[in-house]
């Protein structure tokens, strides 16, 4: 469906050559969600502006439904440019229009009659759930709702691919939540390709099968997301991971911890679970093996395709020798265990 071939983006500022793509390489199937993720800066705007040539690549092809728009005249790629919609973090609408006419503006341009319009319009508005508000204006709508619009704006001209630019990056979790929902749904309903980017590993949890990770403008890692959750293979990688799940030591905990064991302190570890950790329970073994008590303090264990993985921060009460002893069995269940410190 699309093709991403060899592109490169380079952007020349002030003399300096700044790569903001470097060889990406992309197949995204028809009626798939596919996520890219990045850091700031990584060079995640461009690859989505290259993908409808709001940015022509240095070089590369970019090909949709086997035809390739870098190739294409002016006139051709407003033609084609059509196919693909898209959306934005701060949802691009226009305040003086009411959420009807924002909707009917892509319909207006390509010269479509008033009652089409009127039908189509009001078909999309109920796809949306925002039927209720066809002659209210942006300024008196939540953040969803804006977004919401701005969907059903760009579903105006039946593409055949959505493109999403941070789309839920400037909304609550909850309504985050809801617009994944919505183009969760249209993916389904309208069999829609759906290419989002975001810098939030929650999102592509959430809602994609497929993710890329760039970091600097270059690909990272890419594959089925349960795959990439289960088995990161770069550290950029597993610090998404994580940053889903966000363990963090209590406050009161921190202010007991020691960097070196003293008499009666004991462990603080934080345990990685992956897809590599072996299925087995291993907390009330090591418990029973080693006559350890295990006192959890928090824990954040997920299930994404297939896969258990998680973080578990936990305090180990026994003796210094059967706490290594511990450790060392977690290890050999590749159970990834750091020593944080001793709790006084
Ligand atoms: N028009 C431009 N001129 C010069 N440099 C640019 C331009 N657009 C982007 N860049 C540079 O290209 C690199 C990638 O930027 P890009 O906006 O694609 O990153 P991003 O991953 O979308 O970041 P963010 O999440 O902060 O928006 C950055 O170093 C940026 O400074």
């Amino acid at each position: 469906m699309i093709q991403i071939k060899k592109v490169n983006k380079v952007f020349y500022q002030a003399g300096r050559a700044i790569h903001a793509l470097s060889n990406i390489n992309l197949s995204i199937e028809q009626g798939s969600i596919f996520g890219v993720i990045g850091s700031s800066g990584a060079g995640k705007s461009t690859l989505i502006r290259c993908v409808n040539l709001l940015e022509r690549p240095s070089s590369g092809n970019i090909i949709l439904d086997g035809v390739d728009l870098t190739q294409l005249s002016t006139q051709e790629l407003t033609l084609t440019r059509r196919k693909i919609g898209m959306i934005f973090q701060h949802f691009n609408l226009l305040s003086s229009r009411t959420v009807f006419d924002n909707v009917a503006l892509p319909l207006e341009l390509a010269a479509v009659n008033k009652n089409k319009i009127k039908d189509k319009v009001n078909g999309l508005l109920e796809l949306v759930g925002l039927t209720d508000k066809r002659d209210t204006y942006p300024a008196n709508l939540s953040g969803g709702q804006k977004q919401r619009v701005a969907i059903a704006r760009a579903l105006a001209s039946d593409p055949l691919v959505l493109l999403c630019d941070e789309a839920t990056s400037s909304l609550d979790p909850a309504t985050t939540q809801s617009i994944l929902e919505l183009l969760r749904k249209i993916n389904r309903e309208l069999n829609l390709t759906i290419l989002l980017i975001t810098h939030e590993m929650a999102v592509v949890k959430g809602i994609c099968a497929q993710v890329a990770i760039i970091g600097d403008g270059k690909m990272v890692e890419q594959g089925l997301v349960g795959d990439i959750f289960a088995h990161p293979k770069t550290e950029l990688a597993r610090q998404f991971i994580r940053s889903t799940l966000d363990l963090t030591i209590p406050a009161d905990y921190s202010a007991r911890l020691l960097t070196s064991r003293v008499e009666n302190s004991f462990p603080l570890v934080r345990l990685e679970f992956t897809g590599a950790s072996v299925d087995t329970p291993v907390i009330s073994q090591l418990a029973r093996q080693f006559n350890i008590d295990i006192s959890i303090i928090s824990s954040n264990m997920d299930y994404v395709g297939g896969v258990k993985f998680g973080l578990m921060l936990a305090e180990f009460f026994g003796t210094e020798e059967a706490a290594l002893k511990a450790i060392a069995f977690l290890k050999e269940h590749n159970v990834e265990v750091e020593v944080l410190g001793y709790v006084i």
